[in-house]
């Protein structure tokens, strides 16, 4: 039984808008998606959080706040990926294209679905209104969700 792979998602939020960035390389490449990665040994998930918006967006968040967890599974591989999504309002600084992300801002009414990941489409609307939320995604390769289980959650 391997231990699940500990990744952070940070979505920052405007009133109308939120910044999504376009994967450049490596692992879901090509798709929008909130900034985040890896949470290094030494460091906890809300300084990985905090630490990967920055190196990916330039944005210094004020106040993370998480707001779902997700659990991935691919069929035939034994890792899980633990995904710890939070959304942040305050924050410094402007968005800046890194090596791993093009950031760009979309509003919430046109959230370009078809170019994600395809779990998000039933998640997302979660994130939108403010619940908090926790789900499982069972994946075949990269494209096809083969089950999921999603539910709103008072506390995280
Ligand atoms: C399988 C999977 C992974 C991720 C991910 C990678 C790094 C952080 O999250 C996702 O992100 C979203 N939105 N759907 C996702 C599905």
């Amino acid at each position: 039984m391997v231990a699940n792979k500990l990744l952070t998602l940070v979505f920052v939020r405007e009133s109308t808008r939120i910044l999504l960035g376009l994967k450049k390389r490596g692992f879901g490449m090509g798709r929008w998606n909130g900034f985040g990665g890896k949470v290094e040994s030494g460091e906890t998930i809300v300084q990985a959080a905090y630490r990967e918006l920055k190196e990916e967006s330039g944005l210094e968040a004020k106040n993370l706040q998480e707001v779902g967890l997700l659990k991935f599974e691919f069929v035939g591989d034994p890792q899980i990926l633990e995904v710890h999504v939070f959304t942040s309002s305050e924050y410094e600084g402007q968005p800046t294209e890194s090596s791993e992300m093009k950031p760009q801002w979309y509003d919430i009414d046109s959230i370009p679905f078809d170019k994600m990941w395809p779990d998000d489409k039933w998640w997302f609307p979660l994130l939108l209104k403010g619940s908090k939320f926790s789900g499982y995604f069972l994946f075949e390769g990269h494209d096809d969700v083969l089950n999921y289980t999603l539910e709103e959650v008072d506390s995280l």
